[in-house]
């Protein structure tokens, strides 16, 4: 009796599993969460970038190959993305070092607000990336 008790009891205790899908993230964690998708995009695109770069110094053939590389839709798309990528990393990474240095409050409101703003600055420089890049 008194085991089955303890059963009973330790199952009332026991954490319940937290379903993520029911949980909304502040905005400033999905700020931080980009932050730190876009810095591994950057350190990849890195490598894609350096390797075109000297591609098209190789010669005047190899300029030609990596124009021909540059014009297909797909990879337009994919030098866009890491554009954004680098403006979202860039614009946040600044957002940080203000904070870091007292520039700006690390209060939650200044931190929703200075999250809200680094959106929308990322979304006008995606837009000017595309536009350089088609
Ligand atoms: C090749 C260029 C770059 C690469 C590959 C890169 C990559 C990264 C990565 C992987 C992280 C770690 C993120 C994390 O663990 O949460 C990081 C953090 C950071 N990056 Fe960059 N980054 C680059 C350029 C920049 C630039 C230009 C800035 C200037 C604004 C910047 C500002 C920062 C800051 C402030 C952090 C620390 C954020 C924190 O404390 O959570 N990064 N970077």
């Amino acid at each position: 009796m008194w085991a089955l008790f303890m059963i009973k009891n330790a199952k009332k205790q026991r954490p319940v599993n937290l379903d993520l899908t029911t949980m909304r993230f502040p905005v400033t964690a999905i700020a931080s969460i980009l932050h730190r998708v876009s810095g591994v995009i950057t350190f990849v695109a890195v490598g894609i970038l350096l390797w075109l770069l000297g591609q098209s110094l190789s010669s005047p053939e190899g300029f030609l190959v990596a124009s021909a590389i540059m014009g297909s839709f797909f990879v337009k798309f994919i030098m866009w993305g890491i554009l954004t990528a680098l403006a979202y990393h860039v614009v946040v990474g600044i957002r940080h070092i203000m904070m870091d240095t007292g520039l700006l409050e690390e209060t939650l409101i200044a931190g929703k607000r200075s999250a809200m703003i680094s959106f929308v600055i990322t979304v006008v420089l995606s837009l000017l990336a595309g536009v350089l890049v088609w």
